[in-house]
């Protein structure tokens, strides 16, 4: 009989933002079965409770209640920072099963390193790269499967990141640009809207009126690419008449480096994440000699 989702026993490891953005996404959706998502960190209790009351996880504190939540699972997902991955992943090497699909969130981390970390080649993993909009099922998940992943993990783990908003499958080394674009997009935008309140503040009005107008804007802008299916660059035309107001903005955008600021961003960014993985790869040495 095949796994679903719902059936599936999930233990995360790390209660920070991005294990909270999945979670709720999981169980909101209905999808994930609350009683089954079990969660841990390393010291904030306070945390693990709230998570509790909200979305109806259980959680462990105590090491022997880890361990089982994690020797138990079906899929562990790890959702530590990427400075305690090496650390995180030698506790796990003595009770992760080879039989378990280890989900991993870390922006960086290679499939290899996974592997060089837990001494095993052939564990079922997927590496993704998922962003915190999933907490509304609006996330967009990048993820990449290792050759051990079954068909029923793979299945498992789409439905899992489905059940937070869409999901693509892409070669591992293009992570480090989903996480350009999508994992670390929404910063990018929440940038820009601060932005844009802080000009209409300047402008006149009043703190909330420019914040409202431009949380709509926004919505309206991603909502009518998305309905309409058309290219952004014509909608971008549609609203800029010739010589109006709009054309005037984009001049001064232009003027002041907008579209080579957000390119070189992601490749900054891409860039980053490569780093990061090569830091966490290169402490695979010392952890494990
Ligand atoms: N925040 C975001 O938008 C995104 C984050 N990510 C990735 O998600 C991961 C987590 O990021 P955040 O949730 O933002 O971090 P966070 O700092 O909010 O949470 C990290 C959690 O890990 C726990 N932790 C650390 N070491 C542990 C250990 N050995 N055992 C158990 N728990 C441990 C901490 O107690 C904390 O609860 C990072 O690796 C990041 O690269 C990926 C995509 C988007
Ligand atoms: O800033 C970070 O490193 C993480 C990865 C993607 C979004 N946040």
């Amino acid at each position: 009989m095949t796994l679903s989702l719902s059936q599936a026993k999930i233990t995360f490891i790390g209660a920070g933002s991005m294990a909270e953005a999945i979670i709720r996404g999981l169980t909101s959706t209905g999808e994930g079965d609350a009683s089954r998502v079990r969660v841990m960190n390393r010291s904030d209790v306070a945390k693990l409770q709230s998570l509790h009351e909200r979305y109806g996880v259980s959680y462990m504190t105590e090491q022997p209640a880890k361990d089982d939540a994690i020797a138990t699972a079906d899929v562990v997902v790890i959702a530590f920072k990427p400075k305690d991955a090496a650390e995180g992943l030698l506790s796990l090497k003595p009770l992760l099963r080879k039989e378990q699909l280890l989900v991993s969130v870390i922006a960086g981390m290679s499939i290899d390193t996974m592997e060089g970390l837990l001494g095993v080649t052939g564990q079922p993993i997927a590496r993704t790269m998922p962003n915190t909009s999933s907490t509304i099922g609006l996330g967009a998940t990048g993820i990449s499967f290792s050759s051990g992943v079954s068909d029923e993990q793979r299945q498992l783990a789409l439905d899992m990141f489905a059940s937070t908003g869409i999901v693509s499958v892409v070669a591992e080394p293009l992570l480090n640009a989903v996480n350009a674009v999508s994992g670390s997009g929404p910063a990018y935008i929440y940038y820009m809207m601060e932005a844009m309140i802080a000009g209409g503040v300047e402008l006149g009005l009043e703190p909330e009126e420019a914040r409202r107008l431009t949380v709509q804007t926004v919505l309206g802008a991603a909502s009518m690419v998305q309905a309409t299916g058309e290219e952004p660059a014509d909608l971008r035309r549609k609203v800029t008449s010739p010589n109006g107001t709009t054309q005037a903005a984009l001049e001064t955008l232009d003027r002041c480096g907008f579209s080579e600021g957000v390119i070189k961003a992601e490749f900054r960014c891409a860039e980053r994440a490569a780093e990061m993985g090569a830091a966490i790869s290169a402490s695979v040495t010392s952890h494990t000699k």
